[in-house]
């Protein structure tokens, strides 16, 4: 890493203020240019964290997509978005890189508000063939000569999304829209499924691409009707019919296909997308590239990186720059192991990250238990009502945000069933620099409407354990355990009473609130009785455990108080707080409640903290909104009198 507190950013990088800037280039400079990006990537997200390894293996991609087409008049839609730091750098941001993923800074993805040549903002995977559906028929609609080009990973085409879109696509052939796959073979992962094996079918046979390209050109100078009679013949006589593989998957679904070709080689990747925009109707591009291509960290672990996003890290070493501490997910994935070999009928499953999910230790231990299957989130949890249909208990470990997608399944598929599968929600709540498409914050308000589903919230280590111990025990019913990113608490948290299942946190004879805190924002709600002690105000602190369906008994205790307060890092509308005061009005208990949670709206990207400080989830603001309460309650009372 340069000495400077900047990213060092090459001469010719440096003359990019803006796209034209770059397409103005003379071709010969291109190659230097791919240079200059790749340091200063390294450079820059060395600094920042984020995702290095995406970013490196699409530099020519992105370059060779920017030359052949005119963004914004042609629109380009990033699939999951994280690999758009090349297109930043080439639209005139790559001197805003030093905020990347930070409060005010460039976000990870595309963002609107930062350019016109940036369209979708969410980082959820598999998307992307979807808008380009719509855009494109929009285009054809009003004649315009507009082109969409999506860029899609092969990870990315794990995702039903995508196949759904490509039987909309393959029906028109008047869609001024080409697809470029980005075929690196990996999520995080190695890519999985049939889908990787027929792709990798080339990446592994490269001897077929010369063959293949041959063709590929004496099938072009053929009146369309006799290609696919050529190509399949000459590919069946030349035994390539394997390597022809996924063309015969597109091009099976009437969807013309060009490639495969090399995806760090600038000119062949501008002739196939040259050729491909002149088709003018639908189109694949199938680019052969490697994650982290150009930069080879010192230590060959730090592969997982090229993968994961990373945090800031050494750009020679690749290590961490800071010390990481135990985290949530480490709880999790020892736990999930202690289980597993308790419990033969468990088995766990991810989508496509078993990684940063923590179920890789038990594919480790128990390979056969473990199911990757690829970024299908849907498909995972209807999976698992067949898993448990047939006698198991699968653990569904998945962000909190990628759950959102399952809704259906798990309601229909699996509650209605009472199916023991059990939900592990990792990154459950604020995460902080993916922005908003990341956070966490729907999952109670979404699941708790689930007939039968129990969800609990552990608020450490320790109860994450026993909690997650009791979810395994449900055999009749699904299950559901809510925890954020980042640290789990140092120390436990303890209960200093325990009443009728509740854990109490904090205790005052003579209280005069009582204060219900949910999952990780315990340690927060004890913090906050502490400070209005300090005001002479004696506030109960309850931990519920399992805060959906609200237990029986928190709604008996809080209708017995003048004022309770709920704490829970998710949205406020249909959350905890909001399920505790339907609660007591439906026991005629009804009582001043104050909840504490996100509010709605789109809460631009920085870390957990800044925003939960944002949010007003912060000890001291809690103790000042409640002290204020009582204060105001007091005096209405001594007006009244
Ligand atoms: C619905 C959903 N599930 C999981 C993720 C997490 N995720 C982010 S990037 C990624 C891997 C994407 O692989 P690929 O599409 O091949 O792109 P590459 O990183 O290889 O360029 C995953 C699983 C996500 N963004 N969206
Ligand atoms: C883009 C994406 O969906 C993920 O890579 C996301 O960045 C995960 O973030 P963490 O694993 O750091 O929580
Ligand atoms: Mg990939």
């Amino acid at each position: 890493m340069n000495p400077h507190d900047e990213p060092e950013i090459g001469p010719l990088l440096s003359g990019i203020g803006r796209l034209a800037d770059f397409k103005s280039l003379d071709e010969a400079d291109l190659p230097a240019l791919a240079e200059e990006l790749r340091g200063f990537l390294v450079d820059a997200v060395a600094r920042t964290g984020g995702h290095i390894g995406p970013n490196l293996g699409v530099v020519e991609l992105t370059m060779a997509i920017h030359r052949v087409f005119d963004s914004p008049h042609d629109q380009i839609v990033f699939d999951t978005g994280h690999q758009s730091y090349v297109h930043k750098a080439l639209t005139g941001r790559a001197g805003q890189f030093t905020g990347l993923r930070s409060r005010g800074g460039l976000t990870g993805y595309p963002s609107q508000a930062e350019s016109p040549h940036d369209l979708v903002e969410n980082s959820h995977a598999s998307t992307a063939l979807s808008y380009a559906d719509g855009l494109a028929k929009a285009h054809a609609l009003s004649g315009s000569d507009r082109h969409v080009v999506a860029l899609v990973g092969d990870g990315a085409l794990t995702g039903g999304m995508c196949w759904e879109a490509l039987n909309n696509i393959a029906a028109r052939d008047d869609l001024k829209l080409v697809i470029v796959v980005n075929d690196n073979g990996r999520s995080y992962a190695p890519t999985v499924g049939g889908l990787a094996k027929r792709l990798s079918a080339l990446r592994l046979n490269p001897g077929y691409e010369p063959a293949l390209r041959r063709i590929q050109e004496l099938v072009e100078r053929i009146p369309v009707f006799g290609r696919a009679a050529y190509a399949g013949l000459h590919a069946a006589k030349t035994g390539l019919k394997d390597a022809l593989a996924p063309q015969g998957m597109f091009s099976d679904l009437g969807i013309k296909y060009v490639g495969p070709v090399d995806g760090h080689d600038l000119a062949e990747l501008t002739l196939a997308l040259e050729r491909a925009k002149g088709f003018g109707g639908p189109v694949i591009v199938h680019a052969l590239t490697e994650k982290g291509h150009g930069w080879a960290p010192a230590r060959a672990d730090e592969a997982e990186q090229m993968h994961a996003p990373s945090a800031a890290f050494d750009p020679i070493t690749g290590e961490p720059v800071a010390a990481s501490k135990r985290r949530w997910t480490g709880v999790f994935a020892d736990e999930l192991v202690a289980q597993a070999n308790l419990r033969p009928e468990v088995v766990a499953i991810t989508a496509a990250m078993p990684g940063p999910t923590g179920v890789d230790k038990l594919m480790k231990r128990h390979p056969e238990r473990v199911f990757d299957v690829g970024i299908a989130e849907q498909h995972a949890v209807t999976s698992a009502a067949g898993l448990a249909m047939n006698g198991m208990h699968p653990v569904v470990a998945v962000y909190s945000t990628f759950m959102n997608r399952a809704f259906d399944q798990t309601v229909l598929d699996v509650a209605m069933h009472k199916l023991p599968v059990t939900f592990v929600l990792d990154r459950a709540g604020i995460t902080g620099p993916d922005g908003p498409s990341h956070y966490g914050i729907w999952d109670t308000s979404i699941f708790r409407v689930v007939p039968g589903l129990r969800i609990a919230a552990p608020r450490d280590a320790a109860s994450l354990r026993e909690e997650f111990a009791e979810a395994l025990a449900v055999d009749d019913a699904p299950t559901m355990l809510r925890f954020p990113t980042g640290a789990v608490p140092e120390a436990d948290i303890p209960a200093v009473d325990v009443h009728e299942g509740l854990d109490v946190l904090v205790k005052h004879e003579d209280d005069e609130l009582l204060v219900v805190a949910c999952g990780s924002l315990a340690g927060t709600a004890v913090r906050a009785a502490e400070l209005l002690a300090a005001q002479g105000i004696r506030a109960t602190v309850v931990d519920p455990r399992w805060i959906s369906p609200v237990p029986d008994a928190l709604v008996k205790l809080a209708g017995q108080y003048p004022l309770v307060a709920t704490v829970e890092d998710g949205i406020r509308t249909g959350g905890f707080g909001d399920a505790l005061a339907q609660a007591l009005r439906d026991s005629g208990d009804e009582v001043p409640l104050v909840d504490f949670a996100v509010e709605r709206g789109w809460h631009p990207h920085g870390t957990r903290a800044q925003l939960l400080a944002d949010l007003g989830l912060t000890p001291e603001a809690i103790a000042e909104r409640l002290t204020a309460e009582v204060h105001r309650r007091g005096e209405a009372e001594a007006h009244h009198h």
